[in-house]
């Protein structure tokens, strides 16, 4: 039996946004530029106002300021391009985040298109994940570089180790193998369709979950002594009618048997918006004049 080690990501985001503050008292008082953050919200998905809402208290906490804007759900694809477009031309910007999920009828990669790739803290851009695909400098997605940071904290070195990312969306899964990769791990993305999941999982001294699915990762399906990478953040409903969060694994399952493993809620959730703050600090530096 192991004894499995909490991985505690709010205490690091904690530590991280810290450190980010004190860099950004330093950029401030060597260029006069006030780093700026804008997040743009569309509806009234009650999850993502909370976020929305976090990302703009962590960013004033932070010393940088935090420009909101709130869109009605039912503003035109047109409207939205057209805020975009405002912000991209506003030199007080440095950072721009549209949150998601957008409602049904914008079509968000469009939308991810317009933002200027020097901007795009989400590091959604298609220039961005193609320069992290082929090893550039890039604006890296958020969650994904909140898992890596977590990783290296725990483990050191993650060369020639084999990482199993279960999940391959744009925004966790593929930008995280991109991030092992470089990392030098071996990498498998494996998704719900992957034949005998189990044993794939099995092989992973790294495991990542990132599939969006309640508990899907077992306690049986994970090798004695990994570590493992909780990104799902779900919500599913308690025998008292209220609810609770759970992630993508099957957490005390784990214990006894991974080696190290995030919990959710307080694991790679609150790194989300720590990383989103050293993107934003990290593009302001690239566009003020001297800021680097
Ligand atoms: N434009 C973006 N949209 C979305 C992103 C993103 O990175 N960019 N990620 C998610 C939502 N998200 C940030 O936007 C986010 C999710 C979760 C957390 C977090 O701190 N979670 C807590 C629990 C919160 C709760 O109680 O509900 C935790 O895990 O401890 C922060 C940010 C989708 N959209």
């Amino acid at each position: 039996m192991v004894e499995t080690r909490l991985i505690d990501g709010k205490a690091f985001a904690e530590g991280l946004r810290a450190r980010i503050a004190d860099e950004v008292t330093e950029f401030k008082a060597r260029t006069a530029v006030t780093p700026g953050l804008a997040v743009v919200l569309v509806g009234e998905d009650p999850a993502s106002a909370v976020y929305v809402r976090n990302k703009g208290k962590q960013t004033v906490e932070a010393g940088m300021a935090s420009i909101e804007h709130k869109l009605a759900a039912s503003a035109s694809q047109d409207e939205v391009l057209a805020l975009v477009r405002q912000l991209n031309a506003d030199p007080a910007v440095h950072g721009i985040l549209v949150q998601l999920p957008l409602p049904a009828h914008i079509d968000a990669q469009a939308v991810l298109a317009t933002i200027d790739p020097a901007k795009d803290v989400d590091g959604f851009h298609v220039v961005n994940a193609g320069r992290l695909a082929v090893g550039l400098d890039a604006l890296v997605p958020c969650t994904p570089l909140g898992c890596i940071l977590l990783l290296k904290h725990n483990l050191g070195s993650l060369a020639g180790l084999e990482a199993v990312v279960v999940g391959r969306s744009n925004i966790v899964g593929k930008p995280l193998a991109q991030l092992l990769l470089r990392e030098d791990c071996t990498v498998t993305i494996a998704h719900s369709r992957t034949r005998d999941l189990p044993e794939v999982c099995r092989r992973a001294d790294i495991l990542i979950g990132a599939v969006g699915r309640p508990e899907m990762i077992r306690g049986a399906w994970i090798k004695p002594g990994a570590t493992v990478i909780d990104v799902g953040i779900n919500r599913v409903a308690k025998p008292d009618g209220g609810t609770r969060l759970v992630g993508d694994v099957a957490f005390e399952e784990a214990q006894g048997v991974a080696g190290a493993i995030t919990p959710v809620p307080g694991g790679v959730g609150p790194m989300t918006i720590a990383c989103l703050l050293q993107n934003t600090l990290t593009a302001a530096k690239r566009q003020v004049a001297g800021g680097a």
